[in-house]
């Protein structure tokens, strides 16, 4: 039986959760602070974590620091309110399998747990995981599509224009946005391609770690080191290395990837002999490296030698039409693994897609279709589907920004009750505008006409 770690504050809910895990075959234990989850963790062994993001006395991620600081590989599943996405978003950065909003489904989140399980690369280390990865980005696979807006053709011709040179490259973008995509499509369309593409995510390696697991160690030169390792460096001879995050790399590491990358050549910690390599590197970051806001922990020298060509990957509110193709490529990938039958999806969740502001980008996109198709029976995808505070994200920003119900005479306030009105039953009927219609008492015309004039939604 698949035992699991359930780390939750709010005691109906962890309950509610226990039970219907329990009811499919899992077995559950649950614990409600950080301190009595890391006691847990300390004297059991379990298949999986299903950890609340923001407890009484901490946040989930100190319970994944301390798994991955012990080497213990527990795929992990945080559960955030909507209001955290940006930070769930994070969390896959730091070897999360998937983050789940509440309110739970119940469906969505057996979902995850199967494929979570499933997954065997789940809860390894970023760089050993990366590096039995290697999608082939030939236009026939069907994992990746390239888009078709300006912007994305724009990033096409800089990948075609720096794929066949040697040049070190820094993809910036926010999380999300495909930057370990680019970076793949790059190594494919290198002289390098039927060499090693080795990735490594720079924000889930520990600081102590960091240097062997680049350069490797000998035998005894630190406690711990039972064994000589190559690092990754040497893993990727001949190929491309991948350094995502690097912003989070610490500066004595810094120094010695300067050295690598000037003089082609590495040295393992604790041994006197130098290697040579022979690396193409490709770094990326969603900060700004050298700005005030980093810190201004990275050197300067080792920005300018990383980036000797810089792209730019455009956020996915940025690039227009192709958010649809997306979508359509995201709905298509989704129907085959859950077995649905999603044909296409209703105005009301275009006009949703097209107004939300998409922090966590692609990732965050093709999670939201994930769980829409899951929910859908049918053929449409209705709001219904979508995560009720993303429909409202939308409302709200709407409310704010778009409709002047300033004026202090009566038709204006007469009009701005009508509006409030109209967003509060259709809130309550999930975006379905026939029934708002009936229960405003007015026909489906009228109802469309208001909303256009309001401009809701
Ligand atoms: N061109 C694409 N076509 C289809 N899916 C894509 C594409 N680019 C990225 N994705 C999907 O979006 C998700 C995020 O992509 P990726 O990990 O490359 O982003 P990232 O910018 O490197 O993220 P982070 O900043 O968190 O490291 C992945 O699930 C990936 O499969």
């Amino acid at each position: 039986m698949v035992k699991v770690l359930l780390v939750e504050d709010d005691a109906t809910f962890s309950t509610i959760i226990e039970n219907y895990l329990k009811k499919h075959q899992y077995q559950v234990d649950a614990q409600f602070s950080i301190a009595s989850g890391l006691e847990a963790i300390k004297n059991n062994k379990y298949d999986l974590l299903l950890l609340d993001y923001r407890l009484g006395d901490g946040n989930g991620f100190e319970l994944l620091d301390y798994t991955r600081d012990q080497g213990l590989n527990i795929p992990a599943i945080i559960m955030t309110g909507f209001s955290d996405v940006r930070t769930a978003v994070k969390a896959m950065r730091k070897g999360v399998y998937d983050y789940i909003t509440k309110p739970v489904n119940p469906e969505e989140l057996l979902m995850i747990l199967k494929g979570a399980l499933e997954n065997p690369e789940v809860g390894k280390p970023a760089a050993v995981q990366e590096k039995s990865k290697t999608h082939k980005l030939t236009s026939s696979s069907p994992e990746y599509i390239q888009g078709k807006s300006k912007i994305a053709n724009k990033l096409q011709e800089y990948i075609n224009l720096v794929a066949p040179t040697d040049m070190s490259i820094l993809i910036r973008g926010e999380s999300g946005t495909g930057k370990e995509y680019v970076a793949r499509s790059i190594h494919e369309k290198s002289k390098r391609s039927d060499k090693s593409f080795v990735s490594i995510d720079c924000g889930t390696l520990s600081k102590e770690l960091s240097a062997s697991e680049l350069f490797g160690h000998v035998k005894g030169s630190f406690t711990g080191a039972l064994a000589d390792k190559r690092g990754q460096f040497e893993e990727a001879s001949g190929g491309t290395l991948f350094l995502d995050e690097i912003g989070n790399l610490g500066y004595d590491v810094q120094v010695k990837l300067l050295r690598a990358l000037q003089e082609r050549v590495i040295q393992p910690i604790g041994a006197n002999k130098q290697i040579k390599v022979d690396v193409r590197v490709i770094a990326a970051t969603n900060d700004d490296l050298l700005g005030s806001s980093s810190g201004g922990d990275f050197r300067e020298d080792l920005y300018h030698r990383i980036n000797e060509f810089e792209i730019l990957v455009p956020p996915l509110r940025e690039r227009g039409n192709d958010l649809r193709l997306f979508t359509e490529f995201f709905v298509e990938k989704a129907n085959e693994e859950l077995g649905r039958n999603v044909e296409n999806l209703s105005e009301e969740v275009w006009s949703v897609f097209s107004a939300y502001d998409w922090p966590g980008n692609l990732r965050e996109l093709k999670n939201v279709v994930k769980r829409m198709v899951l929910l859908t029976g049918g053929s449409i995808a209705e709001v219904s589907a979508l995560p009720e505070e993303m429909v409202l994200s939308i409302k709200n920003t709407s409310n704010e920004d778009s409709y002047d119900i300033s004026g202090d005479d009566l038709k204006s306030k007469n009009e701005a009750h009508e509006r409030q009105l109209i967003i509060d039953v259709l809130q309550k009927v999930k975006y379905n505008k026939s029934k708002a219609a009936q229960l405003l008492n007015i026909d489906r015309k009228t109802l469309y006409n208001k909303l256009d004039k309001y401009q809701i939604l």
